[in-house]
């Protein structure tokens, strides 16, 4: 097989977990060409010292790439481009990768949301972007550096609707050679939508509270909150024709129960640290916009968005 161009935009949290196992790989295979794409102080850092994973599921933790660049306009027809960004980067991501994608770059976002294919798509018409989404506790603790907690991250991505019959072999013998847990299937869309009933639940309800996986699950308001928000969430995909399964909201529960207690969520993050960059509108802000557009009154996620644009608002003006 000829040598891939693979890029991996956006060294955080998710691109430093799958970007490294996938640039680990190669460092030894030298079957494709890996760029990683970084800026500011994470460029400098790991051009210097390499990407660093904390991470108990590995004896090396430092990986260093083909190529690290800092803008992505001096990316080289690339075949494969992980975009890892968090959702507020993702136009401007797009924007830029018109300008040097071909006819025959695969796109593959690992991002949470509901609506980043159709985001994707209104920028970039014509080529192949695989629907994902992803299950990894891990995070920045200094750029450069990444930390993982937990059980092993674990993607799920499907067929382009618009492009069913792309060959992903390459792509699927890429994971299996990385150690990447993962699972493809034809149709990504349930899984996307089981993630986003708990990321978008736990998300919003631990921003409120400041609080962690564990406490929504235990705590009891703070599980009513989360439920309540649930329900909203499985009527909108419902409408969708997304058949999510009867028993999503226990089954949600269930599996944040295995996380690490104290597990926090980037919202959580965000908001407490005043961050007016966040994924607020990811989550509450889709969920409402999908209730006006089919007609599905959505007053817990509305109430709890109102909050947390106040905790945002005092946080600026203290
Ligand atoms: N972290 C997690 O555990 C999980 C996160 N997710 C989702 O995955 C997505 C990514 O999240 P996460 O990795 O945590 O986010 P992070 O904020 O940790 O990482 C995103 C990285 O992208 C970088 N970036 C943004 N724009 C550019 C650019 N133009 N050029 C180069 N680098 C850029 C940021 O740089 P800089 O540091 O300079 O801002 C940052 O380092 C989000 O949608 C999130 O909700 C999903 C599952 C788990
Ligand atoms: C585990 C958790 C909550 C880590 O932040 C996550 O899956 C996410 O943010 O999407």
């Amino acid at each position: 097989m000829t040598k891939k161009n693979i890029a991996i935009i956006g060294l955080g949290g998710v691109g430093g977990y799958f970007g490294f196992k996938i640039n680990q790989f190669n460092e030894q295979s030298e079957e494709h060409h890996v760029t990683f794409v970084a800026r500011n102080k994470t460029y400098q850092q790991v051009k210097e010292n390499g990407l660093q994973l904390i991470s108990s599921d590995l004896e090396n933790n430092v990986t260093r790439p083909n190529k690290i660049i800092e803008n992505i306009s001096e990316l080289k027809n690339p075949d494969l481009i992980l975009i890892c960004v968090k959702e507020y980067d993702l136009e401007n991501i797009c924007n830029q990768l018109t300008g040097v994608i071909t006819k025959e770059t695969i796109l593959l976002p690992m991002m949470n949301g509901v609506d980043i294919y159709d985001r994707i798509r209104k920028i970039i018409p014509d080529n192949v972007i695989l629907p994902s989404c992803v299950y990894v506790a891990s995070h920045i603790k200094e750029k450069g550096i990444v930390e993982h907690k937990g059980k092993p991250g674990k993607l799920y991505f499907g067929n382009d609707p618009m492009h069913p019959d792309t060959d992903l072999e390459w792509i699927t013998r890429l994971l299996d050679n990385s150690n990447i847990n993962y699972t493809f299937r034809d149709d990504a869309s349930i899984d996307i939508w089981t993630k986003f009933i708990f990321i978008a639940s736990f998300g919003l309800v631990s921003a409120k509270y400041n609080s962690s996986i564990g406490a929504v699950c235990t705590e009891p308001q703070q599980k009513e909150e989360a439920t309540e928000i649930m329900k909203e969430i499985k009527l909108i995909a419902h409408k969708k024709d997304i058949m999510l399964r009867d028993d999503i909201i226990e089954n949600t529960f269930q599996k944040a129960s295995t996380f690490p207690q104290t597990t926090p969520t980037s919202l959580q993050l965000d908001v407490n640290s005043g961050k007016q960059n966040n994924e607020l509108e990811l989550f509450a802000g889709a969920i409402l916009k999908y209730g006006e557009e089919l007609n599905v009154k959505c007053p817990a996620t509305q109430k709890i968005y109102n909050e947390i644009k106040t905790k945002l608002a005092n946080k600026i003006n203290t």
